[in-house]
């Protein structure tokens, strides 16, 4: 393993508008002993949660469908990306965070949900950090119609697919969102192990 020392750490701030981007300036210690100037640009928009939402009496999952103009910048035709629910902690708890998104934007008022792991999502440029969950709906959950906060301009739409459809998503290319992909193999696994 290297030794990952860095010190003398400073940043300037390049942009402060809707979330916030520094350059950093730091010297890492090298395994040969030197201390080698580097620069990185950090992106930090927060930390966020997401969930897959099961329906177990079906056999299906909540996703939801909104336009993400990085992904349209990246060749997604129309930039509708397919996702599981999820969104920015913004000071609650990931468990608060993740049931007040589910009930924003999926419409479902959810009270259990069970943490499966955490991840860095692009950990060489974004500081933000991933709560990871799942959590059970049935159709007496479904309070509204959901769609996410009006203030937001959301403007999401609630899909349910079964599992079989939802993992060949997948592979045809529909589901090109990491956080969803890793939930659906989560499932996945579990699926086929019994553990559901
Ligand atoms: N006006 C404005 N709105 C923005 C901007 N950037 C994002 N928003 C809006 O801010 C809202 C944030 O919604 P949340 O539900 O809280 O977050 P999210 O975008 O669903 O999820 C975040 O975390 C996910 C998990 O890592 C990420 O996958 C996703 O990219 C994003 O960072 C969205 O309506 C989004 O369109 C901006 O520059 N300007
Ligand atoms: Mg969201």
């Amino acid at each position: 393993m290297k030794n990952g020392t860095v010190k003398n750490i400073t940043k300037k701030l390049l942009s402060d508008n809707w979330y916030r981007l520094d350059k950093y300036f730091f010297e890492y210690h090298r395994e040969d002993g030197a201390w080698e100037k580097q620069e990185r640009e950090v992106y930090d928009c927060g930390d966020a949660a997401a969930i897959l939402l099961i329906h177990k009496e079906r056999a299906s999952v909540i996703l939801t469908q909104q336009f993400r103009m990085p992904a349209y910048q990246n060749g997604v035709a129309k930039g509708m990306l397919v996702e599981v629910c999820a969104g920015l902690l913004d000071g609650d708890t990931p468990e608060d965070c993740i049931r007040k998104e589910v009930l924003e934007e999926t419409g479902y008022k959810i009270t259990e949900v069970k943490k499966v792991f955490e991840s860095f999502m692009v950990p060489g440029t974004v500081m933000q950090k991933v709560h990871f969950f799942i959590g059970f709906v049935e159709d007496a959950m479904r309070v509204n119609e959901g769609g996410g906060a009006a203030d937001e301009t959301e403007n999401i739409e609630v899909l349910e697919f079964p599992f079989s459809s939802a993992y060949d998503m997948i592979a045809t290319g529909e589901i090109v969102d990491g956080k969803s992909i890793m939930l659906l193999q989560h499932l996945k696994i579990q699926h086929l192990s019994g553990n559901l």
